[in-house]
C-alpha cells in the first residue's frame, strides 16, 4: 500500500507542489480522523444487537418515523432483536418493563435526553416536559402538584354536553324516519359524516382550555379548527419527531434563519394564536386585584410560578394533554367499530347501568363510571394495541450501567418501546396482537392479582414511569371513560369508508385524519332511559 502511494506520489512529483501536499495530506488526516471516530462510535455499543445500518446512523430511524412508521419499526426492531436494540449510533431501544421502570426510578442517575429539547415552545426557560435539568424539574413538578388535585369534573361534563349537543344538532340522523324526535331536531335518515378524529381533538382542546386556564378555545362552540390550530399542530409534529432523533435540528430553531420561522405573538394562525392567548390570560390573572378562580392557572399563581413559568404552563398542557388524550378515543371508537362484539357488549353495560339508574344524567360521574368494568378493559385494550405517544429517550448515568443484561456507557440515550411492550406475549398472552377486552377481564377473576397487577403496571408505562411519569394520567382516564358512557348512551356509530377507516401516521405522537363516521341517534325504547329523550337537557 504504501509502496504504490510512494510511486504515485513519484510519477506525480512534477506536478506537486508544496501546498498540494499540504492539502492531500490534511485531508487525509481529517478522513483518518473522521473514520477513527466514526468507528470509536460504532466500538461504543456494538455489543448491543440492531439493524445494521442503525449502528452507524440515526437515518434509518429518521427514515422509518419520517415516514410515519415510528412504533411499528419499534415493534419489529423487538421482536428481531431482543429486549435492548440499538436503533442509532448512541440510542438504544429497551423492551423490558422492569428495567424500563428501574430507569425512570426515583433515585436512578438517569435524567432527561436531549431528545426533550424538541419539546420546547419557545427560547426561553423550559416547561415542565422539556425541562432537562433534574433539580429544576423535580421543583417545577412540586409547584405544579396541587393543581391536579382540584375538582375537574364540572369541566368535563360541561365539554361533554357541548360535544353532544353538536353532533346531535349538526351531524346525527335518526335509523328510521318514525323514530322519537324532539322539537327541532332533524328527523332524517340520509347518512352525515363527521370526522371523529378531528371532533376528539376538539374535545380535548376545551377542556383543557378551560380546566387549566378556565375558558375552553371554543373548538366545539364553533365546531372550527379555530385558527388552524389543530392542523398546524398536526404539520409540526414531524419535525418535532426529527429534532427529537436528531438533537441539533432542535438547537438550530434559535439560529438564523430558522429563528423566523418559529411562531411569535401576534401570528393570525397555528401556535402563535397559543402565546397570544397565553400571555394575555397570564397577564390578566397577575394583576393586581384580579379577581381569584378555581383553575389550575390559579393554583399555579397560588404556588409562587413567576410569570414565565406560568405562561410556560399554558404550552405543556396543549401540547401534552390534547393529542395524547384525542389519540386515546380515537383509538378507543377504532377499536370497537372494528370488532361488533366488544361494540354491543359495552353498550349493554351501558344499557344495563342505564336502565337500573347507576347513571347520573346528563353527565355520569366518574365515581359511577368506574363501576363499569367493561369499559375499563376496552380503554384499556385500545390503549395497549395503539398507544398515543411515545416517551422521549433518558440519559443514562455517568458511570457504566447495565441494562437487559448489556453494559452501557455513561451518556447512552435508552429509549422505551412502549410500543413493543404493550405487545408482550408473556405480560398480555399468546393473543397479545389481537384487540380483546375480556382478557382484562379473566385476569382480573384471578384471586392473587397478580396477573391483572402486571398488567396494568405494563400498560401504565404509556404515560411514563416514576419521576418522568405524566401527571395528567387520571385526568384522561376520567376524559375518555365519561366521554364514552355518553356517547353510547345516545348514539350509534359506524365506519364510512370500510377499507381505509382513517389515517394514521406513526411519529412520536400518533397523528390521526380522515376518521369518517356516520352517527345515528339511539331512540329511547332501544337506551332503556328516563324518557328524557336521547340528548336529555344540559
Ligand atoms: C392518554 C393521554 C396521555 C398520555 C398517553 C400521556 C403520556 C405522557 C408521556 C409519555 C409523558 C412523558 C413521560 C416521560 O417523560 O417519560 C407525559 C408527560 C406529561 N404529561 Fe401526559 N399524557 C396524557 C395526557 C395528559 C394530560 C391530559 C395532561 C394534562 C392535563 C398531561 C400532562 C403531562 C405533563 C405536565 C407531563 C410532563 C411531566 C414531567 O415532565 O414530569 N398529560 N405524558
Amino acid at each position: 500500500m504504501i509502496d504504490q502511494f510512494l510511486t504515485f506520489a513519484n510519477a506525480t512529483s512534477g506536478s506537486w507542489t508544496p501546498s498540494t501536499f499540504g492539502c492531500f495530506f490534511v485531508l487525509a488526516l481529517s478522513l483518518s480522523w473522521l473514520l477513527l471516530r466514526e468507528y470509536q462510535s460504532y466500538k461504543r455499543l456494538s455489543h448491543v444487537p440492531g439493524p445494521t445500518a442503525a449502528h452507524f446512523t440515526i437515518l434509518w430511524l429518521l427514515n422509518h418515523a419520517w415516514r410515519g412508521n415510528l412504533f411499528p419499526c419499534m415493534v419489529d426492531a423487538g421482536q428481531e432483536f431482543g429486549p435492548l436494540v440499538r436503533i442509532g449510533p448512541n440510542l438504544l431501544l429497551c423492551s423490558d418493563p422492569d428495567e424500563l421502570r428501574r430507569i425512570s426510578g426515583i433515585r436512578s442517575g438517569y435524567t432527561k435526553g436531549p431528545a426533550y429539547e424538541a419539546g420546547r415552545v419557545t427560547n426561553g426557560e423550559p416547561h415542565v416536559a422539556s425541562q432537562r435539568d433534574p433539580a429544576k424539574h423535580k421543583a417545577l413538578k412540586a409547584k405544579m402538584g396541587t393543581a391536579y388535585s382540584i375538582d375537574i369534573q364540572p369541566t368535563i361534563d360541561r365539554q361533554i354536553s357541548k360535544l353532544i349537543h353538536l353532533i346531535d344538532k349538526k351531524y346525527a340522523t335518526n335509523r328510521t324516519s318514525n323514530g322519537p324526535t324532539v322539537e327541532g331536531r332533524r328527523n332524517e335518515t340520509s347518512a352525515r359524516s363527521m370526522d371523529f378524529g378531528q371532533k376528539m381533538h376538539f374535545y380535548a382542546l376545551d377542556c383543557l382550555g378551560e380546566f387549566a386556564f378556565g375558558e375552553p378555545f371554543g373548538f366545539l362552540q364553533s365546531d372550527e379548527d379555530v385558527g388552524r390550530m389543530t392542523q398546524i399542530n398536526d404539520l409540526s409534529l414531524r419535525m418535532v419527531t426529527a429534532a427529537g432523533l436528531v438533537p441539533w435540528l432542535s438547537g438550530m430553531r434559535s439560529k438564523w434563519p430558522f429563528r423566523y420561522l418559529l411562531p411569535k405573538e401576534g401570528d393570525k394562525v397555528g401556535f402563535g394564536i397559543l402565546f397570544g392567548f397565553a400571555k394575555d390570560l397570564v397577564d390578566k390573572r397577575i394583576t393586581p386585584g384580579a379577581k381569584p378562580r378555581n383553575d389550575m392557572m390559579q393554583a399555579f399563581i397560588r404556588s409562587g410560578m413567576t410569570r414565565d413559568e406560568l405562561m410556560q404552563q399554558v404550552y405543556i398542557h396543549i401540547i401534552a394533554g390534547s393529542d395524547t388524550t384525542s389519540n386515546w378515543s380515537r383509538m378507543v371508537m377504532l377499536c370497537l367499530l372494528t370488532c361488533p362484539p366488544a361494540y354491543m357488549a359495552l353498550r349493554e353495560e351501558i344499557d344495563a347501568a342505564t336502565a337500573s339508574d347507576r347513571l347520573s344524567h346528563p353527565v355520569a360521574t366518574d365515581a359511577e363510571t368506574r363501576t363499569l368494568p367493561y369499559l375499563d378493559a376496552v380503554l384499556r385494550e385500545a390503549m395497549r394495541m395503539h398507544p398515543p405517544s411515545v416517551s422521549p429517550s433518558k440519559l443514562s448515568p455517568v458511570s457504566t450501567d447495565s441494562v437487559c443484561g448489556f453494559p452501557v456507557p455513561g451518556g447512552t440515550q435508552v429509549g422505551a418501546n412502549v410500543p413493543g411492550v404493550l405487545k408482550s406475549e408473556v405480560v398480555f398472552g399468546l393473543d397479545a396482537g389481537c384487540f380483546r377486552p375480556e382478557r382484562w377481564l379473566e385476569a382480573g377473576q384471578e384471586p392473587d392479582g397478580y396477573r391483572l397487577g402486571r398488567m396494568k403496571s405494563t400498560l401504565d408505562l404509556v404515560f411514563g414511569a416514576g419521576k418522568f411519569q405524566c401527571m395528567g394520567k387520571a385526568i384522561a382516564f376520567m376524559e375518555v371513560r365519561k366521554l364514552f358512557v355518553e356517547l353510547m348512551q345516545r348514539f350509534d356509530f359506524a365506519i364510512i369508508d370500510n377499507k381505509k377507516p382513517l389515517h394514521v401516521e406513526s411519529l412520536a405522537i400518533m397523528v390521526v385524519h380522515d376518521f369518517n363516521v356516520r352517527i345515528t341517534r339511539r331512540t329511547v325504547e332501544n337506551r332503556g332511559n328516563d324518557g328524557d329523550g336521547p340528548i336529555g337537557t344540559y
